[in-house]
C-alpha cells in the first residue's frame, strides 16, 4: 500500500481522503519546519503533502529514495526543487485553482485596507484615540488598477475591480486581446501600466523575469501617490526601493502579504506610515484550505493507486478516464523504447516517434515521455517518465512526435526510430484487441511477437540450416525457447528471430551464437512484464 506523508498544516480532510482511497497516510504537521527529521523520515514516503511551510529542497529529495510524487495544496511551488524532483522522477503538481478566489479578494481587501488606512485606523481607535482627521483616505471608485500578470488570480481581481468601478489595465504578455475583452480591462505595455496606474497590484509566479519587477528605476515612473499590493510572491518589488519611497511620499501606500524572507519577522517596511502586512495569508480560508486539501489528496491518491496524473509541472497529464485505456499503450511505449534502447550503442542523436490510427487521438505526450524513458534506461538507470524528457533534453537529444490520425493495416501502430551516430534502427508494434502490445516491425522487417522477460534477438544471413544449429545450441545450454518468432525482407537477406526464453541468456551462450555462422548480431534484452 502506497504510504503519504501530510509536513504541513493542512485540512484534515486531506487525512480521510487519503485513507478512502486506499492509501496510508501519516499526519505531522509541524515536521516540515524540521529538516533534518524530514530527511530523516522522507526515504519511508512514495508521497509528500505539503504547503509552504515545507522545503522539499536538493537535499530532502536526494534522500527521498521512494518518493513518487510530491503535492502542493495551493499555487506556489517555489518552495520544490522542481528541477531536482523531475531528474528523481518523482511528479510534483500543485491545485492551481483552489485558493484563487480566496488570493484574489485577500488582495482586493488589502486595496481597501491600504485606501483607508484600515489597519492604522483600527488600532489608533482601539487605543482610545480617536484621531478622525488623521486617517484621510481616497476613494477607489473611477481609480486605475494596474494589474501585473493577470491570469487566475490576477483575472479575478480584474473583474472584482470591475465591479467597484474601477479602470482596469493589465500588463500579461500572454494575456490574448479575447480575453482581456471578456475580463472588461485594458491590456497594456509594463511601462504604460506604471505610468497611469493609482493602484497596482501583482500577481505573476516569480521567475528571472519578475524578479524585482517592481524596481527603484519603475517606482520612478509611477505617479506621486500610487499604492501598491502584493500578495503573489515576496521579490517581485524591490523592497528596499519601495520603503525609501513610502518615506519620500513618492507611494502613498503599501499592501503586502508575502515577502522576500518568509517568514518575515523583520521587514524594511515595517512600521513605515501607512504600510499594511499579513503573514501570507492569500489563501488563508476555511473554503480555500478544503479545497486544496481535498484536491492535493485526491490527485496524489489518483497518482499513486491508479497512475492518473493531473495539475503536474513536470508531467503531461493522465486523467483517471484516460488511465485504463492508456495502460497497454504505455506498456508498448515502454517496449518499444526499451527495445531500441538495448539495441542502441553509439552516441544517440534524435528519437522520432510517428503514432498512427486511434493511438494518435491518445495522450501521445505520455507515450512520448514513457518511449524516451524506455530508450534511456539502459544508459540511466534511475531515469522514468518524470525524468525523461528532460534528460534527453539535457543530452542534447532531439525529439520529434508526429500523429497521423489514418490507418494503415493496423488500427494503430506506434513507429520508434532511433538515430545514432552511426545508424536509424526503427521498430514499431500495436496493441490488438485483447490489449496485448506485439512488436510488428523491426528494422522494416515484418514479424508479429510478444515480448517475454527475457529475450533473444538474433540479425542473420537467411540461410538453411540456420534455425537448426541454433535450437541445439540452446538445447544443450539448457534454455528452453517460449516463443519462436522470425522475419526477413527476402529469401537470402539478412533475417531477424526474436525468441522468448524462460530464463535468463549469460554472456556465454550470447557469445557463442554470435559464433554460429551467419550471425550478424546476438543480444539478450529483457523486459519488464
Ligand atoms: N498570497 C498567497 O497566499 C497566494 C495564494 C495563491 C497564489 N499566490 C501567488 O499568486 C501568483 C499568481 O497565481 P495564479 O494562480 O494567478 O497564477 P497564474 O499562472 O494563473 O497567473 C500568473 C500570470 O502571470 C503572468 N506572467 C508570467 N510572467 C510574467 C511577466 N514577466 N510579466 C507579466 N505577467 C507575467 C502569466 O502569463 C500568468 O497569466 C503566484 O505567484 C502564486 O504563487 C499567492
Ligand atoms: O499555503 C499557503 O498558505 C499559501 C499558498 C500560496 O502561497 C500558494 O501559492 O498557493
Amino acid at each position: 500500500m502506497a504510504k503519504v506523508l501530510i509536513s504541513d498544516k493542512l485540512s484534515p480532510t486531506a487525512v480521510q481522503v487519503f485513507k478512502d482511497k486506499g492509501v496510508e497516510v501519516d499526519y505531522l504537521p509541524d515536521l516540515g519546519k524540521d529538516k533534518d527529521k524530514l530527511i530523516e523520515v522522507i526515504g519511508q514516503y512514495d508521497g509528500l503533502a505539503i504547503r509552504s511551510a515545507t522545503k522539499a529542497t536538493e537535499k530532502v529529495i536526494a534522500a527521498a529514495d521512494n518518493l513518487k510524487v510530491i503535492g502542493r495544496a495551493g499555487i506556489g511551488v517555489d518552495n520544490v526543487d522542481i528541477e531536482k524532483a523531475t531528474q528523481r522522477g518523482i511528479i510534483v503538481m500543485n491545485t492551481p485553482f483552489g485558493n484563487s478566489i480566496t488570493t484574489a479578494e485577500h488582495a482586493i481587501a488589502m486595496m481597501f485596507a491600504v485606501a483607508r488606512q484600515i489597519p492604522a485606523a483600527d488600532a489608533s481607535t482601539q487605543a482610545g484615540k480617536w484621531e478622525k482627521s488623521k486617517f484621510m483616505g481616497v476613494e477607489i471608485t473611477s481609480k486605475t488598477l494596474g494589474i501585473i500578470g493577470c491570469g487566475n488570480i490576477g483575472g479575478i481581481v480584474a473583474t472584482r475591480a470591475v465591479g467597484l468601478k474601477m479602470k482596469v489595465i493589465a500588463f500579461d504578455p500572454f494575456l490574448s486581446p479575447e480575453r482581456a475583452v471578456e475580463l472588461g480591462v485594458e491590456k497594456v505595455e509594463l511601462a504604460d501600466l506604471f505610468k497611469r496606474a493609482d493602484f497596482i497590484s501583482l500577481h505573476t509566479p516569480l521567475t528571472d523575469k519578475t524578479r524585482n519587477i517592481v524596481s527603484a528605476d519603475a517606482i520612478a515612473t509611477m505617479k506621486d501617490g500610487v499604492r501598491i499590493i502584493n500578495c503573489a510572491r515576496g521579490g517581485l518589488v524591490d523592497e528596499d526601493a519601495l520603503a525609501e519611497a513610502i518615506k519620500s511620499g513618492k507611494v502613498a501606500g503599501a499592501a503586502f502579504d508575502v515577502f522576500t524572507n518568509e517568514p518575515a519577522k523583520e521587514n524594511v517596511l515595517f512600521g513605515l506610515p501607512n504600510v499594511v502586512c499579513t503573514p501570507h495569508l492569500g489563501a488563508s480560508t476555511s473554503e480555500a484550505q478544503e479545497n486544496v486539501a481535498i484536491q492535493v489528496a485526491e490527485q496524489m491518491a489518483d497518482y499513486l493507486v491508479n497512475g492518473a496524473v493531473s495539475n503536474a509541472l513536470n508531467m503531461p497529464s493522465i486523467t483517471a478516464e484516460e488511465a485504463p485505456r492508456l495502460t497497454p499503450f504505455v506498456k508498448l511505449s515502454d517496449q518499444l523504447g526499451s527495445f531500441a534502447g538495448q539495441l542502441t550503442e553509439s552516441g544517440l542523436k534524435g528519437i522520432r516517434i510517428e503514432y498512427e490510427g486511434d493511438v494518435a487521438e491518445m495522450n501521445t505526450r505520455a507515450l512520448t515521455s514513457v518511449v524516451l524513458a524506455g530508450v534511456l534506461k539502459p544508459l540511466l538507470q534511475t531515469v522514468n517518465m518524470v525524468s525523461a524528457p528532460a534528460m534527453a533534453k539535457e543530452r542534447g537529444i532531439t525529439i520529434e512526435e508526429t500523429r497521423r490520425e489514418q490507418q494503415g493495416n493496423y488500427e494503430n501502430y506506434i513507429r520508434l526510430t532511433l538515430v545514432t551516430e552511426r545508424q536509424e534502427r526503427s521498430v514499431a508494434g500495436t496493441v490488438f484487441g485483447d490489449a496485448k502490445p506485439r512488436i510488428i516491425q523491426i528494422k522494416g522487417i515484418n514479424m508479429e511477437a510478444e515480448l517475454g522477460e527475457n529475450m533473444l534477438y538474433i540479425t542473420n544471413k537467411d540461410k538453411p540450416g540456420f534455425i537448426g544449429r541454433l535450437g541445439t545450441l540452446l538445447g544443450t545450454s539448457e534454455l528452453n525457447i517460449a516463443t519462436f518468432n522470425l522475419g526477413r525482407k527476402q529469401a537470402g537477406d539478412d533475417a531477424i528471430a526474436l525468441i522468448e526464453i524462460d530464463g535468463s541468456i549469460s554472456d556465454a551462450v550470447i557469445a557463442e551464437i554470435e559464433a554460429l555462422e551467419g550471425v550478424v548480431q546476438a543480444k539478450a534484452l529483457k523486459f519488464s512484464v
